[in-house]
């Protein structure tokens, strides 16, 4: 599923303070092949709060990417309920941008510029001198200005997905889904990308609701994190506060280590 055919939708309209700005109520998300139906997702709550950088963490097929998709709107809760600003998740839209862990994600035939303008062309949500501009605005933000005119096989991997990342928020999403968006690159541009999307959040404050099964980008990336058990995927526990821990003082490993033991405590499994 490309996030660039989603139709046009109207931005939610501002929430009430204090209420959650993605709220997820004992979503069970289920997958139907022509064999089996695979629970992927069961009972799952948890609340996003505007601003938040909330990171859904759990091992391999514990349905991470499923309740991403979910909240985007690509699939729908056999029960349970999800809402973005207080109205509840029907089909795509452009309050909800993604950004993938492929790097093609990209029109190969569109440079920089005109990929990250994209969205706001098909959405019809700005002119495009409009769309040009927040364009340009969001590609100096992620340092791509010097290849804002080179087409997608002209940059690294880490360079596509900072066109991606500029691409979901030149939409000015409510929420921006990650799903795993630094998991094929190379450690070093991995870091590097992780310490970009915490300085864009430093300016911007947008809301992020973030995929990984590292413990270690959960603790970077996450001011909450929610750890989901395998397979069906359930809620074992949420973190807060990981803003508070730091490397210098061990507080980030001594959580590293709580977080592991949490999650790989033997579970029995339940289809
Ligand atoms: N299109 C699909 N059809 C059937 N089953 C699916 C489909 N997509 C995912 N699943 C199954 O649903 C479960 C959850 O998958 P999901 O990709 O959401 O997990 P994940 O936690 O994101 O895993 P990973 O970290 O490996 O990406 C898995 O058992 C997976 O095999």
């Amino acid at each position: 599923m490309n996030a660039l055919t989603m139709p046009a939708r109207p931005r939610a309209t501002p929430h009430e303070p204090g209420t959650p700005l993605v709220a997820v109520e004992n979503v069970t998300l289920r997958y139907r092949t022509e064999k089996a139906k695979i629970t992927a997702t069961r009972n799952v709550s948890f609340s996003v709060n505007s601003g938040d950088r909330f990171v859904l963490l759990g091992p391999s097929g514990c349905g991470k990417s499923t309740l991403l998709k979910a909240v985007g709107g690509y699939l729908t809760p056999e029960e349970g309920r999800i809402t973005v600003g207080g109205r509840q998740v029907k089909a795509p839209g452009a309050d909800r941008m993604m950004v993938f862990q492929e790097f093609d994600q990209l029109l190969p035939w569109k440079t920089v510029l005109g990929n990250v303008m994209f969205p706001q062309l098909v959405t019809g949500k700005l002119s495009p001198k409009e769309a040009e501009a927040k364009a340009r605005h969001y590609i100096e933000k992620v340092g791509l200005t010097r290849a804002i005119d080179n087409y997608p096989h002209m940059l690294s991997g880490g360079m596509k997905q900072r066109v991606s990342i500029a691409r979901g928020m030149a939409m000015e999403p409510d929420v921006l889904l990650m799903d795993e968006p630094f998991a094929a690159l190379d450690a070093l541009t991995r870091r590097t990308c992780q310490d970009e999307l915490l300085r864009l959040w430093d300016e911007t404050r947008f809301t992020v609701l973030f995929v990984t099964h590292s413990i270690a980008e959960a603790i970077k990336i996450g001011n909450r994190i929610l750890l989901l058990s395998p397979h069906p995927g359930r809620v074992k526990a949420e973190v807060e506060g990981v803003d508070d821990v730091s490397a210098a003082d061990g507080s980030a490993a001594r959580l590293e280590r709580e977080i592991h033991d949490l999650l790989f405590a033997d579970e029995p499994e339940d289809h």
